[in-house]
């Protein structure tokens, strides 16, 4: 079994978790990155006012190598992520495909020193984005404010600070995590009792926390006025970004098998342009590590979405089979079942029409087959991935359960091990619960959202700004619409499309005329983006969430199915194979 290195060697407080473990810099003290700060300042104002995108444009291209520490690093990319995705949205302004190379490419170089990708994350929104009031006092919403928001809304920091509280109620639990492996290990029963006792507690607190969202983040604030700006470029169609966007002065030509840089002196225009496309993700809570170590750490498996174990109730996981005939077909628009090449370019490579990189996905070694949430990773803190990439080989927590599940079968089992099964129990219980109370949140502040639209009313200013513009160059519409509901609906959709392009309802390739994206359609038409997109699966892909619900539910039963029952033939029959293991490392090494 392979061993853990110290917390600290992953960037893991044994008193903060996953936060730093001092309070995030506030500003970049060094005099060469006020122009950086200076815009922060009057960041929301700028936003507001329109002008953001014309001041970015003015501002110098800053060299990140004239960041030291690590804290400044961390500094520089929450800024970049806040001028960035102000650039890209805009607030009532059509999206940006570009960005322009004064952000890209510190923002790229950045991202790459912190083992990030150039897009908003969890790290930089809640691990990085706070401050203490009393700088003494506790790391809770007692005392917690936030560095900065795209909306300067109190709905938009709660809706930040309610995660950073949560990291810090579990920042106990990767110490206790790592004591129990190690407890596991000499058989101290006692030490393993508190481990868990520690990281169950935890849990209920996190929980707690968790209630608290629906206190001061309203929902309708949060879908139409925060989420939209934690929008990424994949899977942007409808919002004008079809290949994603381009980080402009960044050489994309990386090659994942060679580790160098390609000579683009032989490409043309055509396909230069092309190579400068990224597509990432937003940000989301599901790259937080604190939750991806329980689930590492328990042995909680994920699989892809619609494809469940054999068994899904039997308490025995070496009694799961996948049921593979139960997979529906894909939804190509579905982020949780089809995850798109992160370089356009990487699609004409697969088709054998161009060479170069294709990207890489990390190496997971067991429990996530889940394709989402594996590539959640990719947007976690290089170290804090690092951490669980190991744990996922030393954590011994389920398989010494199960051995504990093959004593109580075979009558052999002493009244402290079935304590220890029922804290085991009690941990994926409490996790069970963040996870249903997290599909409560999510029907409310997305699926709900989603369905009963926005507020046009108040966006009427736009529409006389936009009176008769087409945005696009197609639109789908219903055949059996009379003519005249036809133009008003035609209306409304552009205006909502316009103020929230993320959100976009109506479904069409979202290439604008003379935009970039046009220019490369028209060169690689085997990238396919001039294709119909079907209306049915458009509006319901993505931000507009409601594909987001079954991947959740699942996730939440996955976890639910972990338990081990201490009632002795209330299960399903047990694997044999169980029961003819009485050591338990013999089922951690055929895991
Ligand atoms: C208004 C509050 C929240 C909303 C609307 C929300 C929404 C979502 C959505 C839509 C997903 C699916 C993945 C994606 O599309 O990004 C997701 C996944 C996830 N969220 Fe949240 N979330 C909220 C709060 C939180 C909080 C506070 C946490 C705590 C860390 C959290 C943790 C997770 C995790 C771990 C996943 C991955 C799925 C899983 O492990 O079961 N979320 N969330």
């Amino acid at each position: 079994m392979a061993s853990m290195r110290s917390l600290e060697e992953y960037d893991i407080s044994s008193v903060t978790g996953f936060l730093p473990a001092e309070p995030p810099l506030r500003r970049l003290a060094d005099p060469y990155f006020t122009p950086w700060e200076d815009m922060m300042d009057d960041f929301n104002g700028l936003l507001l006012a329109g002008k953001l995108r014309e001041q970015i444009h003015k501002l110098p291209q800053l060299n990140h190598k004239n960041l030291n520490t690590i804290e400044e690093h961390r500094r520089a990319f929450l800024i970049l992520c806040m001028l960035s995705h102000s650039y890209v949205w805009g607030k009532h302004e059509e999206a940006s495909e570009t960005l322009p190379a004064n952000l890209a490419v510190p923002w790229t170089a950045i991202a790459d020193h912190l083992g990030l990708c150039p897009v908003v994350c969890h790290a930089a929104v809640v691990l990085w984005n706070y401050r203490l009031l009393d700088s003494q006092g506790p790391i809770d919403l007692s005392n917690l404010t936030t560095l900065a928001t795209y909306s300067g809304s109190l709905d938009e920091s709660w809706f930040y600070l309610i995660t950073t509280a949560i990291e810090s109620a579990g920042a106990k639990c990767p110490a206790a995590i790592l004591s129990s492996i190690g407890h596991i290990q000499d058989g101290d029963y006692d030490g393993l009792k508190l481990d868990l006792t520690t990281v169950r507690d935890a849990l209920a607190d996190i929980n707690t926390v968790l209630h608290r969202m629906f206190e001061k983040c309203d929902p309708y604030v949060f879908y139409w006025k925060i989420r939209p700006y934690l929008a990424g470029w994949e899977n942007m169609a409808e919002a004008g970004l079809p290949l994603g966007l381009i980080y402009e002065g960044v050489d994309s030509l990386w090659s994942a098998e060679t580790d160098e840089y390609a000579d683009i002196s032989h490409l043309d225009e055509g396909e230069r342009l092309l190579r400068q496309y990224r597509r990432y993700a937003g940000g989301s809570a599901a790259q937080s590590s604190l939750i991806a170590t329980f689930d590492v750490a328990f042995g909680v498996e994920h699989h892809p979405v619609g494809e469940k174990p054999a068994s899904s109730t039997s308490s025995s996981p070496l009694a799961m089979k996948l049921n593979q005939s139960a997979t529906s077909p894909v939804d190509k628009n579905d982020r949780y079942r089809h995850l798109p090449s992160t370089r356009p370019a990487d699609e004409l490579d697969r088709s054998g029409t161009s060479s170069g990189a294709t990207t890489p996905l990390p190496s997971y070694k067991r429990t996530n087959r889940n394709a989402f949430l594996r590539a959640m990773r990719k947007y976690m803190p290089e170290k804090h991935r690092l951490f669980l990439e190991d744990l996922e080989t030393s954590a011994n927590i389920r398989p010494f359960m199960m051995h504990l599940e093959a004593l109580l079968h075979t009558g052999e089992i002493s009244d402290e091990e079935r304590e220890l099964i029922g804290l085991y129990n009690d941990c994926l219980h409490q996790l069970k619960l963040f996870r249903d109370k997290h599909v409560q949140i999510v029907s409310l502040y997305i699926v709900n959202q989603a369905r009963k639209g926005p507020n046009i009313a108040h966006g009427g200013f736009a529409m006389e700004k936009k009176k008769g513009e087409d945005t696009t160059t197609s639109s789908t519409s219903p055949a059996t619409t009379q003519p005249q509901d036809q133009d008003i609906l035609n209306k409304k959709k552009a205006l909502h499309n316009m103020l929230y392009p993320q959100t976009a309802l109506e479904t069409h390739p979202g290439i604008r005329e003379g935009s970039p994206s046009a220019k490369v359609s028209s060169l690689f038409p085997q990238l396919g983006l001039a294709k119909h997109v079907d209306p049915k699966t458009g509006v319901v892909r993505g931000t507009g969430g409601t594909n987001v619900m079954p991947f959740l539910k699942q996730s939440r039963d996955e976890t639910a199915d972990m338990k081990i029952s201490l009632e002795v033939g209330g299960q399903q029959s047990l694997d044999q194979e169980a029961v003819d293991s009485k050591s338990w490392t013999d089922m951690l090494l055929r895991r």
